[in-house]
């Protein structure tokens, strides 16, 4: 019989990279996880794979990779959950952390608002050509002329992809006097006065400036390209604080030069540094009428204290409770305490007949079940059993190895509460 490794929460070994917000520290230790490491930028990949030796859960932001290799790697062998302390999750394989057991969870709304004020900030700045004459200003140069520049009122802003952000960049544009098209996949409520439009197309003929906010998934890989750009009106402006690679920068740049484009704003890249120490390489850098901002649509304050509070929230009810409220790769289970009871969680492939030995294996033992949960995505099975702990460690320990043995199972939990529900011991 496995009893399992047991793990006090002050065990539990937590790594934050990226610059995280202290606030999810001071979260975690509220909760009793105070092992915690909070590393300043991403890492390598050598010292990824160090960090991840032994790694109960990790938090990460949009620069650490994910990949097969990481997530499979044996160093990866202890990860039951990862955090990634934004809100793009592409730069993890959904897929395979699933199969491996991980849940991911993000923040899909904290840093939103930050991210609309900067694209409103960008609109006016470019607009204005407020960088290129504040550069030469620097360089004692004094550049007083109102040729190029223009007013928002009046003009006319299309948002493609109306989500969390794009709707708040139309709300804010709305409310500085411009009009909004927009343009998503879905049919979307249109807040104010903002119009859907039914096609790309017709949006970029349309608006004078183009705001980008689509995730990054096959469909918006490139989706501005040459072509898309050609469409766009003589003298107009485009911004991205999307994905890097939903533009095609050459071709963006190629548009500036010839002046299709009086300016365009640009907040995310194909290839952007791993860390501040390494250079930046762009088509786009040495074009003035470009701001270049360093990914920096969501780094505020308010942004990343929230962003650290949610995660971490996320991820202390999973590790403590078992919940996946949240996760975007996993079924969803909302749980919280439960006294006296042994919790066992039992992750598996979803296909048919797993269930049915699940409910075998807990028939086959006379056992008093306080709770079931049961909830599935297409590729995952998550059943929750809570079990009376009048039954013992020893007898739940033995379901738990039978469960294992499930074919199609991908990993099994056991969380033991106290007296008043809180998991506190993990095994
Ligand atoms: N620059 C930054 O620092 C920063 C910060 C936060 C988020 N982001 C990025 O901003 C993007 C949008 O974030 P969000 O929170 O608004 O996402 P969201 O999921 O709320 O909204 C995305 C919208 O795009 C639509 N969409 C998807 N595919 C589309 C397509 N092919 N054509 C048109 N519309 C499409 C969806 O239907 C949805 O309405 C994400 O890529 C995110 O990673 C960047
Ligand atoms: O996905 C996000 O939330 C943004 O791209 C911000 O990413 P960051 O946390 O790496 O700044």
């Amino acid at each position: 019989m496995t009893q399992g490794t047991v793990f006090n929460k002050e065990e539990i070994k937590i790594v934050l990279f990226e610059g995280i917000s202290q606030a999810a520290v001071e979260v975690f230790g509220q909760a009793g996880y105070t092992n915690v490491e909070l590393l300043p930028k991403a890492v390598d990949r050598e010292t990824l794979l160090a960090k991840l030796s032994g790694a109960h859960m990790i938090g990460i932001r949009s620069r650490t990779q994910l990949k097969q290799e990481i997530l499979e790697h044996e160093a990866a062998s202890r990860l039951m959950a990862v955090g990634c302390f934004c809100i793009g999750t592409n730069q993890v394989n959904l897929p395979v952390a699933a199969t491996r057991g991980v849940p991911v969870f993000n923040a899909p709304h904290s840093n939103t608002r930050s991210v609309a004020e900067l694209v409103i900030g960008h609109t006016i700045m470019m607009m204005r050509k407020v960088f290129p004459n504040s550069m030469a200003a620097h360089r004692k140069q004094w550049n007083k002329s109102a040729a190029g520049c223009y007013e928002v009122r009046g003009k006319t802003i299309g948002i493609i992809g109306y989500g969390h952000i794009g709707s708040q960049v139309s709300v804010l544009a709305e409310a500085m006097g411009m009009k909004v098209i927009y343009y998503d996949v879905l049919t979307k409520l249109p807040l104010g006065n903002a119009t859907q439009v039914t096609s790309m197309q017709e949006l970029l003929k349309t608006a004078d400036v183009v705001s980008l906010h689509v995730p990054a998934t096959p469909e918006t890989k490139e989706m501005m390209g040459a072509e898309e750009i050609a469409l766009m009106r003589e003298g107009s402006y485009l911004i991205n604080a999307s994905r890097g690679n939903v533009v095609v920068v050459d071709a963006l740049a190629e548009a500036i030069r010839s002046e299709k484009l009086l300016g365009a704003a640009v907040d995310v890249f194909p290839k952007e540094p791993a860390s501040n120490t390494e250079a930046f390489e762009s088509p786009l850098v040495g074009l003035e009428s470009v701001i270049l901002t360093p990914h920096i649509g969501g780094s505020t304050q308010e942004a990343q204290r929230n962003i650290g509070r949610e995660v971490a929230g996320k991820l202390i009810n999973y590790c403590t409770h078992g919940s996946t409220i949240g996760a975007v790769n996993f079924p969803g289970v909302n749980l919280t305490h439960s006294p006296n009871t042994i919790r066992l969680l039992h992750i598996h492939h979803n296909r048919p007949g797993v269930l049915q030995k699940i409910n075998d294996v807990v028939g086959d033992h006379a056992i008093n079940v306080l709770g079931q949960y049961l909830r599935t995505t297409e590729d995952i099975g998550f059943v929750v059993l809570d079990i009376d702990a009048a039954h013992g460690r020893e007898k739940v320990s033995v379901i738990r190895d039978q469960l294992s043995e499930v074919p199609g199972t991908i990993r099994t939990r056991k969380l033991v509460s106290d007296e008043e529900g809180d998991h506190t011991i993990l095994e």
